[in-house]
């Protein structure tokens, strides 16, 4: 049997991290055992849906590369399908009209609060043999109303629902449309799915859908309720919540494999492993190893992380990453360095690629002012002749490579006894504008002879207009 998992978000909103990471325990697990899996867009909710929510699903999960191997499929392109099982179900007598108003709905329950009885539908039209004139009905599913429902679920072991608690749910409003719970059960039967991986706010659901299945004479395929990842306050982490959509964190500057990383052992583990390439966790995956306690979000972790895949990653790769976030501050890394240098020379410090291109302007751009207080301190009247004459020995050296520059530094510094750092800190600011970049001399190699040079005449004509 071939494995079948979807991922079936609503396009109401960015994909957010709760989301993702029950999309990627559905893609692990396809992929563990080499199934398939099957991208489902629930959009039925007409008002709440929009394309652009679609996009920015599609474009989160391409982001993470939770690939899918079917789909996207629309649920309001299967209308004409839902409407038939209706049908269906209508025909072979398990679902009815109800024509009950609001008003007399209203007034069940509050019988049936007064009799301190749990309020639910109490199957009035479940008999009915004539219908009500001038009244569009809903249809209901006629629920069983003895025995039990049993959910097998692959991680929180069996839960038992009791048919007498269920209603007979609506499966159609009055315009015909159908139902959220009706159309996942004809959905995942379609695609046959064979394990439905979703997060436990479903729960509920699951009784009510396993009776639809049954009543359709089809074999409900394995449940997994992933818990819920909470939000700073506790409650259940949605659209609501601030800065957690997948994309805030390319845009805050993590690899996908940090964040992927972070995702799977949040309610997942595997020892006390804390490191999984996408090839580890799909190998080591099981959703049976996964805790049922709902897990909060440590932004500190996932910094880590993502501090670890910088560091380790192929400069390449690290790159190519970089390049969408030197573009987002208007750079075109045509202008300086190969970005792979860069990255080389910053990969052991970054924390976040953000801070990388931050910290990297200066190779494709000029600074144009300098920082005041780094300014003050270190381009001053002390500093010009220091500046001077490392300019000249600097020109005057004819492999620009970190090696020799750092010893015309530092025969400058000790010509004119001072410490190394009295030279080398007015040259630092002379080119990126602070007082802050990796080791000097590899700095100004990738930096470039000519730039370089003509960056510590600038300030050398700062300090002279500014004395
Ligand atoms: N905080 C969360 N933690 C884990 N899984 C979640 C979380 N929120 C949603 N999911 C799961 O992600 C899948 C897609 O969810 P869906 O898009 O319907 O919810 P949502 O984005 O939270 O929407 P809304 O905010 O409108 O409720 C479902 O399986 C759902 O159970």
């Amino acid at each position: 049997m071939t494995i079948r998992t979807r991922f079936a978000p609503s396009p109401t909103g960015y994909l957010h991290v709760g989301g993702a990471r029950t999309a990627l325990f559905s893609w692990l697990y396809a992929r563990k055992h080499g199934g398939r899996f099957v991208l489902r867009i629930e959009d039925t909710d007409l008002e709440r849906s929009s394309a652009e929510s679609v996009n920015a699903i599609l474009e989160g999960m391409t982001w993470m590369g939770l690939d899918y191997d079917e789909g996207p499929f629309y649920q309001t392109h299967r209308f004409d399908r839902y409407k038939e099982i209706i049908q269906q179900l209508m025909d072979q007598g398990d679902a009815y009209y109800c024509y009950c108003s609001k008003d007399e709905l209203e007034a069940m329950r509050e019988e049936q609060r007064a009799n301190k009885q749990k309020p639910r539908y109490n199957g009035k039209c479940r008999h009915l043999s004539t219908p009500r004139e001038g009244v569009e009905p809903v249809i209901r599913f006629k629920n069983p109303t003895v025995g039990q429902v049993v959910v097998e679920d692959a991680i929180r072991g069996n839960v038992i629902f009791e048919n007498s608690e269920l209603d007979d749910l609506i499966i159609a409003r009055p315009d015909g449309t159908p139902t959220y719970n009706l159309t996942v059960v004809v959905d995942d039967l379609d695609m046959q799915m064979t394990h439905v991986i979703r997060g436990d706010d479903h729960l509920n659901n699951s009784p009510r859908q396993i009776n639809i299945f049954k009543a359709l004479g089809a074999k409900p395929p394995v449940f997994a309720h992933v818990p819920m990842i909470l939000g700073d306050d506790g409650a259940r982490l949605s659209k609501r919540h601030g800065a957690v959509s997948v994309m805030s964190y390319r845009d805050a500057g993590y690899l996908p494999e940090a964040l992927l990383n972070y995702l799977v052992r949040l309610g997942w583990s595997h020892g006390d492993q804390e490191i999984f390439s996408l090839a580890e966790m799909t190998q080591l995956f099981d959703i049976q190893d996964v805790n049922k306690a709902a897990s909060s979000f440590n932004t500190e972790k996932l910094l880590w992380l993502n501090q670890h895949y910088i560091k380790t990653s192929a400069p390449e790769y690290v790159a190519q990453h970089l390049s969408w976030h030197m573009g987002e501050l208007g750079i075109d890394p045509a202008d300086g360095p190969a970005l792979v240098d860069v990255v080389v020379l910053l990969q052991e410090r970054a924390k976040t690629l953000k801070e990388m291109a931050e910290s990297s302007v200066y190779f494709y751009r000029d600074v144009d002012t300098y920082d005041e207080k780094a300014a003050q301190k270190n381009l001053n009247e002390t500093s010009l002749p220091l500046l001077e004459a490392v300019l000249k020995e600097l020109t005057d050296l004819s492999n620009w490579l970190a090696e020799p520059i750092h010893d015309v530094i530092k025969n400058c510094a000790e010509k004119h006894e001072v410490g190394m750092g009295k030279v080398a800190q007015p040259i630092r600011v002379a080119i990126t504008g602070n007082t802050i970049s990796p080791s000097l001399d590899a700095t100004l190699q990738l930096y470039g002879r000519e730039r370089a040079l003509a960056a510590i005449e600038r300030s050398i004509s700062w300090i002279k207009d500014h004395a």
